[in-house]
C-alpha cells in the first residue's frame, strides 16, 4: 500500500508546478466547503440573532464570492488534473509496453500472453480509475481533519465526543481492508488467467473444431467461472462490509452528538448557532467518510494493480544488456561457436558442446530432426538467449561484449512464418529498415520477386495486409518477408525453415529467389529439408544437441552410415509434379519401408500405382485416435505431430515426424482403432495406401502374409 503511495507521489512530482498549482485549487475548494456548514454559526449568533443587517449582508456576500471562486478554480483544477492524471496513467502504459520490448525471450515463453495483455486491461484501468479519483479522495481526507479541527474550535467536549466516535466508521476498513487487499489481488491473478484461457481458445479455434472439442472448452470454462464467482463473490462482500460498517459508524456516531448536542444546548451551554453548524459539521463530515470509504475499494483495487505493474516493470531481462559493450564494426571474418552448452530448463541440454566456425560469404546449413537443436543456434546466434557454457564470437570478439542493435542490424533473419503487422505492404516492408526510402522498398519487393504482384493489388504497396498477413497466400507473407530482410542489405541472412511452410511449386520458386539473393552473402539456413541444404558450401547435422557430421553434400553422402546419408535416403525418392498435386514414389523408396522390404520388384512397382496423393493444410487433424485405420501415410512434405491421451484425457505430443516418415503401417495388414491423433503442423503432402489395395498385392505375395502379421504383433 505505501510503495503505492509512494510510486504515486515520485510520479506526481515529476511534474511539481501541475502538483502544486493542483494543491493551492484543493485548498480553496476545501476552505470554502469547510467555511459553508461553519456560516450557520456567524448568520445565527452573529447577524440573525443580534438583528445585524449590514453584517448579515456582508457574510453573505462573502459566501457568494466564495462560491464563485470555488466554481472557477474547480473547473481550473478539472482541466488541469485531466492532462496531469492523464500524462501519468499513459506514463505506466508506455514504461510497461516498453518494459516489454526489453525482456528476453525467455520471459515470453514462461508467461502467458493473456496475463501480459491483463496487465495492460486490467491492473492499468484500475490504477487510471483510481488516479481520476485523486483529487476527491484528498478533499475528503483534507477535509476530514479540517472538520475536526473546526468542531474542537466550536465546542471541544462535543468534538471530543465525536472524535471519540470517529473510531467507529474506521473499523471496517482496519478490520476487513487487508483481506480485501488479497481478495482484490487474487481476482486480479484469475482475471489474468481468464484472459489467457479467452486468448488461446480463440488462436486454437482450427483445432478445437477439428477435435470437436467445444463442449470440453464449455466445461472447463465453466470450472474457472466457478472459481471466478467464488473470488468475485469473496472480493465484492469484503468491499460491501466495509463500505456497510463505516456507514453504521457514521450513523452512530450523528446520533450521539445529536443527543449529546441537543442536552448542552438546552441548557445554555451550546448557542443554537454552534449547534446548527455542528450538526451542520458533522453532515458534512459523515458525507467525507462515507466518500473515502467509497473510495478505500478503488484504492485497494489499484493498490493491487500497481503491485501487478510492478512485478512486471522489476522484471529483468535474462539476457542482460552490457554498459561496456562495444559496436560490432561491419561483419569483416567469422562467426565462432565455441563448445556452446545451452539448456532452456535445466532438465535437458538442447545443445552439447557444440562448435564451428562460419566464414564471412559462405552458405551454412544446419539439418537435423525435430527436436536436434537447429532453431537454438539461431537463439544464440541472434543472442535471444546466451549459452551456459562456451561463447558465440563475431570476428573474435563475444556476442556478450557486443551492443546489441550493432548486431542485428547486420543481419536479416526470414522465419518459417513471418509475422506480417496488420498495416501496408509498404510498412511491412520498411520494418526492416525503417529510414528506408520508397524506392529502396520497391527494389527489396523487386529482389523478393513480389514487385509485379504488388503492382497487381488495386491499392498497390498501400495495400493492408489484414491481420497476421491474412489478406496474402503463405507464399506471398514469405516474399515480403524476404523483401524486409534483404532491405537493411544485411551482411548475414539467417533462413529459419523459410520455405518449409509452403506448397512445393511455392518452395521452389522461393528457393530459386533465395539462390539469387544470397549469392554476396553469409547465409545460415536452418532446414529439416535436406534438398533445401544441398547447394551448403557446408552442412552441419545435429543429432540430439551435438554436430554429428559436417561437410558438404557430396561428402555427407560417402559416410557409409551417417545420419546425412540415411536421412537423404529416406526424403529421396519421390517426385513430385509441378502443381504439387500429384507424387511418384520410386521402387527403391518403397524397399525402404520395412513392409515393403521383403516384396518382389514387379509387386513394389505394381505398389507404387495404388498409393495416392494427398494434401492438407496446417493444422489439420488426419487421424483421430480411436478412429478405424485403413490406410498407410508417408510424408512426402511437411510435419506433423502424433498425439495421445493422458489420464485426463488431454491430448499429448509424443512425437513430430517429417518428410520420408511414415505410420499406419499396420492399418495395412488389419482393422484396428489408430493408437494417436495426427495433426498436420505445417501444409502437407502425404502419399497414402488403402489397405485392400495392398491386400490384393499380398494375394500376389501369400508367402508374406504370416511374416508380416508375425512381425506386426
Ligand atoms: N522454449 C523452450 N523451452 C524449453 N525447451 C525448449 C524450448 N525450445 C526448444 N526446446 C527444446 O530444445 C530442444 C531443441 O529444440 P529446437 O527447437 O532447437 O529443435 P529444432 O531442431 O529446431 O526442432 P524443429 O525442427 O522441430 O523446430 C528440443 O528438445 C526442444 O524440446
Amino acid at each position: 500500500m505505501f510503495a503505492f503511495i509512494r510510486l504515486l507521489c515520485s510520479s506526481f512530482l515529476q511534474y511539481k508546478l501541475q502538483t502544486v498549482l493542483l494543491l493551492a485549487a484543493l485548498l480553496v475548494e476545501l476552505a470554502f466547503e469547510t467555511f459553508m456548514p461553519l456560516s450557520y454559526k456567524f448568520i445565527i449568533d452573529y447577524a440573525i440573532v443580534p438583528q445585524q443587517y449590514r453584517l448579515l449582508l456582508l457574510i453573505l456576500s462573502l459566501m457568494v464570492v466564495g462560491a464563485v471562486a470555488c466554481v472557477v478554480t474547480g473547473i481550473y483544477r478539472d482541466r488541469m488534473f485531466a492532462g496531469l492524471g492523464s500524462r501519468i496513467v499513459t506514463n505506466y502504459y508506455k514504461q510497461l509496453y516498453e518494459k516489454l520490448q526489453s525482456l528476453s525471450t525467455d520471459f515470453y515463453h514462461r508467461v502467458n500472453g493473456g496475463d501480459i495483455v491483463s496487465r495492460f486491461n486490467n491492473d492499468l484501468i484500475s490504477i487510471d480509475t483510481f488516479i481520476k479519483l485523486i483529487p476527491y479522495a484528498l478533499l475528503s481526507l483534507f477535509g476530514l481533519v479540517l472538520n475536526v479541527v473546526v468542531l474542537f474550535a466550536l465546542q471541544w467536549q462535543l468534538a471530543l465526543l465525536a472524535v471519540i466516535g470517529l473510531p467507529l466508521c474506521l473499523i471496517g476498513p482496519k478490520l476487513f481492508g487487508a483481506k480485501a487487499y488479497d481478495a482484490s489481488y487474487q481476482l486480479k491473478e484469475d482475471q489474468a488467467g481468464i484472459a489467457t484461457v479467452v486468448q488461446e481458445n480463440v488462436s486454437a479455434q482450427p483445432v478445437i473444431k477439428a477435435f470437436g472439442l467445444q463442449p470440453l472448452m464449455i466445461r472447463r470454462f465453466a470450472d474457472r467461472m466457478f472459481i471466478y464467482e467464488r473470488l468475485l463473490t469473496r472480493s465484492s462482500f469484503l468491499n460491501f462490509l466495509i463500505d456497510r460498517t463505516t456507514n453504521m459508524g457514521t450513523m452512530i456516531l450523528n446520533l450521539m452528538t445529536i443527543c449529546v448536542g441537543s442536552l448542552l444546548a438546552y441548557f445554555g451551554i451550546l448557542t443554537i448557532g454552534s449547534l446548527l453548524a455542528f450538526s451542520a459539521i458533522l453532515i458534512s463530515l459523515s458525507y467525507l467518510v462515507a466518500a473515502i470509504t467509497w473510495l478505500a475499494p478503488q484504492f485497494i483495487e489499484a493498490t493491487s494493480g500497481m503491485q501487478r505493474f510492478r512485478e512486471l516493470i522489476e522484471e529483468q531481462p535474462s539476457v542482460p544488456g552490457n554498459e561496456l559493450a562495444a559496436l560490432l564494426p561491419p561483419f569483416e571474418r567469422h562467426i565462432e561457436f565455441r563448445n556452446v552448452t545451452f539448456a532452456y530448463s535445466p532438465e535437458q541440454r538442447s545443445l552439447n558442446s557444440v562448435r564451428f566456425t562460419i566464414h564471412k560469404g559462405t552458405y551454412v546449413a544446419f539439418v537435423g530432426a525435430s527436436g536436434s537443436g537447429k532453431s537454438t543456434i539461431i537463439n544464440l546466434l541472434m543472442r535471444f538467449y546466451d549459452p551456459q557454457t562456451g561463447s558465440v564470437l563475431y570476428d573474435g570478439t563475444d556476442i556478450r561484449h557486443i551492443e546489441l542493435q550493432s548486431l542485428r542490424s547486420q543481419i536479416g533473419i526470414v522465419f518459417q512464418e513471418s509475422f506480417l503487422f496488420r498495416a501496408s505492404i509498404r510498412e511491412n516492408i520498411r520494418l526492416g529498415k525503417p529510414e528506408a526510402s520508397d524506392e529502396e522498398v520497391i527494389e527489396a519487393a523487386r529482389l523478393a520477386e513480389i514487385h509485379d504482384f504488388i503492382l497487381t493489388l488495386p491499392d498497390g504497396y498501400d495495400t493492408d495486409v489484414g491481420e497476421r498477413g491474412g489478406r496474402l497466400s503463405g507464399g506471398q507473407r514469405q516474399r515480403v518477408a524476404i523483401a524486409r530482410a534483404i532491405l537493411r542489405n544485411p551482411a548475414i541472412l539467417i533462413l529459419d525453415e523459410a520455405t518449409s511452410a509452403l506448397d512445393p511449386a511455392t518452395e521452389a520458386a522461393i528457393n530459386q529467389t533465395l539462390q539469387r539473393i544470397t549469392a554476396t552473402r553469409t547465409v545460415i539456413s536452418v532446414t529439416h529439408r535436406l534438398a533445401s541444404a544441398e547447394h551448403a558450401d557446408c552442412i552441419y547435422v545435429l543429432y540430439q544437441g551435438e554436430i554429428a557430421e559436417h561437410g558438404r553434400h557430396q561428402e555427407l553422402l560417402q559416410l557409409p552410415e551417417g545420419r546425412y546419408r540415411q536421412s537423404w535416403r529416406k526424403q529421396a525418392g519421390f517426385e513430385i509434379s509441378e502443381d504439387g498435386y500429384h507424387v511418384e514414389v520410386s521402387v527403391e523408396r518403397l524397399k525402404l519401408f520395412p513392409i515393403f522390404s521383403e516384396m518382389e520388384e514387379s509387386v513394389l512397382q505394381d505398389a507404387a500405382h495404388f498409393f495416392v496423393t494427398e494434401s492438407y493444410a496446417k493444422d489439420r487433424t488426419i487421424i483421430h485416435e480411436g478412429d478405424p485405420g485403413d490406410k498407410f501415410y508417408v510424408i512426402v512434405r511437411g510435419k506433423v505431430e502424433v498425439l495421445k491421451k493422458d489420464s485426463e484425457g488431454n491430448n499429448e505430443r509424443v512425437a513430430v515426424l517429417s518428410d520420408g516418415d511414415f505410420f499406419g503401417e499396420v492399418a495395412l495388414l488389419r482393422n484396428i482403432p489408430r493408437t494417436a491423433t495426427i495433426r498436420t503442423l505445417s501444409p502437407i503432402v502425404f502419399i497414402t495406401l488403402q489397405r485392400e489395395f495392398f491386400q490384393d498385392l499380398l494375394k500376389r505375395a501369400p508367402h508374406l502374409t504370416s511374416f508380416l502379421e508375425l512381425r506386426s504383433k
